[in-house]
């Protein structure tokens, strides 16, 4: 059978959902607050707390889980004991829980506390603030010793602050096993943030009725399990307040309460240091909040770097280069890996390549998710510890998004961080008789092979900065395949040039060649046609060129050929052109030229080309030109044939000479 067991320094009333029966009440009720009920009949909250008192827990309690706070009443006829009352729901039931307050000054509490809170408020770091909490609780309880034991991630318990009763030895920076907090513990502090227990060897009462199965973990007035009965009585301590501090995260610590003789605590002070402790956690939540984000600060500062790499896009190599000292401060690493197209970028202590490039590939096929991976133990991870890495025990790796298909990693590592951890308690059972009043044994070990911690915060901030290096990296590829195509353009642009320069232009004179001269006479035909505005074609040849040739040289008659060129060319006006027409044959195009014009330009080159002087040919380079005129009805052909009739007739005439070509033959019909 249930019996549920009780401490007896309070009573407790079981009452219906309606909070108007009363189903079972605690033995010592009568007795600890002189409320006595007729034995027989159906009994009401009215016949025990009176009638307004009841009236008015049922009405504060009405839709609600628990009274706002406490109520405290006197007894009518009995106005000089005080008493106070909780109550709460659970289930079906309303369980209501009496306590008999003596007479204290109340007003002196008050203004104690509100001093203390403020000192709280004040309080500008964690350890500052800790301290000002447990001299408080201590000031207020007057426990032989204060503690705030702090869970780290293993939950094992660190001592972070204390105050102590005279002659006491410290355990401040001590630790006592998670062992020691199994998880229904935890549990219990996260349900029910208050436990007291005023005797520890104060035998468990049976105070309620054996029939009445009443889940009690929620009351103050629960018996202590014996487990935790034993495990107190071995730590020494006789009488024990605790106090959960709960974080963003779960369950931050514990604050203890110990005293070596039983020792009883207020009503009034048990819910003033209750208070105390929300405060201090609060207070302690904000600073943290303010550490971490003046951190992330820090971060986001180191990235304003890398933005700027944005606009100038720097590599990958570069941007480790400028940034890795930075980055390792932040995050407390001695080597950066940059891995990045299948290739590491390094800075500082990495393990070599290979132990990278196998790294990367087991992290890629097991850690699929986007967030971090992190350890503190290389050595120990399925993932790593077949990599030698003997100078690693810490690594955070953050994957970098590219593309679609292609991810990139952000690796730190972290040294050995050898840790001596001073223990208060062992983690198994100790024969010994350890006291957590006056410690027997000081137990240390040395920690080895673990890198510290890798924070929450911090890896936020790896995070953050994974994101930005995704982008600096992404606006450098950019730009590198931006300066590849630049790079391709310019030399398709010079290859196009090359093609357009074989095209159209004589690879000896640079003048047009016969295509392109040949093209230009036939735009401009088109143009006569239509404007009916006349051109002229003056084609001229170098007299005697074979001789020239065979008496100094071919090379000498190609530098005549070529300074003849430079030299009508640049005689020509801006619309003339000049082609090569083959061998030592020139064409001038001259356009808007009338019968007169084209005479006079062709006389005019004639004598130019007369007075040419040719480094080592020692006589004169002539031309003869024939001169023919555009008339309606020519074509290329018949304009060109012309032209050659005219400059035959020049030479047969004596060379050096500009001949006219005749008017075209009539078409006959
Ligand atoms: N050096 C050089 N010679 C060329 C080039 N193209 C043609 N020739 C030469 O020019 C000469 C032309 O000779 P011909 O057609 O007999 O005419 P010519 O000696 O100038 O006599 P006339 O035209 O009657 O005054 C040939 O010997 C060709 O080999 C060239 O690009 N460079």
């Amino acid at each position: 059978m249930f019996r549920p067991l009780l401490q007896s320094f309070g009573a407790l009333l079981v009452l219906d959902a309606d909070c108007r029966r009363i189903q079972a009440t605690s033995t010592n009720l009568a007795c600890l607050t002189g409320i006595e009920l007729p034995e027989n009949g159906e009994l009401s909250l009215a016949c025990a707390l009176g009638k307004r008192l009841s009236q008015r827990v049922r009405r504060e309690l009405q839709g609600q889980q628990r009274l706002p706070g406490p109520l405290a009443f006197i007894r009518p006829k009995h106005s000089s004991v005080r008493f106070q009352l909780h109550a709460y729901r659970v289930d079906e039931q309303v369980i209501v829980e009496i306590e008999p307050l003596n007479p204290l000054g109340k007003r002196r509490l008050l203004g104690t506390v509100n001093e203390r809170l403020m000192h709280l408020a004040e309080a500008t770091h964690q350890e500052e603030l800790l301290d000002s909490l447990v001299n408080a609780i201590q000031q207020l309880t007057g426990h032989d010793r204060v503690s705030v034991c702090h869970f780290d991630s293993d939950w094992h318990g660190l001592i972070v602050a204390e105050a102590l009763g005279e002659r006491l030895p410290s355990l401040l920076g001590q630790r006592f096993p998670a062992s020691d907090f199994p998880i229904t513990l935890r549990r219990s502090y996260e349900n029910h943030p208050v436990r007291l227990i005023e005797d520890v060897n104060a035998p468990p009462e049976m105070l309620m009725p054996a029939f009445s199965a009443i889940p009690l973990s929620g009351s103050f007035l629960r018996a202590p399990a014996p487990e935790r009965q034993r495990y107190l009585k071995r730590l020494g301590v006789s009488s024990s307040l605790s106090l959960a501090m709960q974080g963003d995260t779960g369950l931050w610590g514990l604050v203890f309460c110990h005293s070596a003789t039983p020792h009883s605590v207020e009503p009034p002070v048990r819910d003033a240091v209750r208070t105390l402790v929300q405060m201090a956690t609060q207070r302690m939540l904000l600073l943290r909040a303010r550490q971490e984000a003046r951190y992330l600060q820090r971060v986001q500062d180191s990235l304003v770097l890398s933005t700027r790499a944005r606009s100038e896009p720097q590599s990958p190599q570069r941007l480790l280069h400028e940034q890795a000292a930075t980055w390792m401060k932040l995050f407390r690493a001695h080597g950066i890996v940059l891995w990045v197209n299948g290739g590491a970028y390094q800075a500082g202590v990495t393990p070599s390549p290979e132990a990278i490039s196998q790294f990367v590939l087991r992290l890629e096929r097991a850690h699929v998710h986007s967030g971090p991976w992190c350890t503190r133990e290389l050595a120990k991870e399925p993932l790593t510890c077949s990599l030698a890495m003997p100078e690693q025990c810490g690594a955070l790796a953050v994957p970098l998004s590219m593309n679609a298909t292609q991810r990139a990693w952000l690796i730190l590592f972290r040294p050995e961080q050898v840790e001596t951890l001073y223990w208060a308690m062992q983690p198994s059972a100790n024969p010994l008789p350890a006291s957590i009043v006056t410690p027997s044994v000081a137990w240390y070990e040395e920690v080895v092979g673990k890198s510290e911690a890798w924070q929450r915060v911090e890896r936020l901030a790896a995070v953050d900065l994974g994101e930005d290096l995704t982008l600096a990296i992404s606006a450098y590829e950019i730009s590198s395949l931006n300066m590849h195509l630049e790079r391709e353009r310019k030399a398709l642009a010079e290859a196009n040039q090359r093609l357009e320069q074989l095209a159209h232009f004589d690879p000896l004179t640079k003048v047009w060649n016969r295509y392109r001269i040949e093209e230009a006479i036939n735009a401009e035909l088109v143009a006569a046609k239509r404007y009916a505005a006349a051109f002229a074609l003056l084609l001229f040849d170098v007299d005697n060129f074979k001789q020239i040739n065979d008496s100094y040289g071919h090379s000498v008659g190609d530098d005549v050929l070529v300074a003849l060129a430079r030299l009508v060319e640049s005689s020509l006006r801006g619309c003339d052109h000049l082609g090569r027409w083959g061998g030592e044959e020139f064409i001038v195009l001259a356009t808007h030229s009338d019968v007169d014009a084209a005479v006079g330009l062709a006389e005019r080159l004639r004598s130019l080309v007369a007075e040419l002087h040719i480094a080592g040919l020692e006589q004169a380079v002539t031309v003869s030109i024939g001169v023919a005129v555009w008339q309606p009805g020519d074509s290329c052909k018949t304009l060109i044939s012309r032209a050659d009739d005219a400059m035959y007739r020049a030479k047969h005439g004596g060379r050096n000479r500009v001949e006219m070509a005749l008017e075209p033959m009539a078409p006959t019909h």
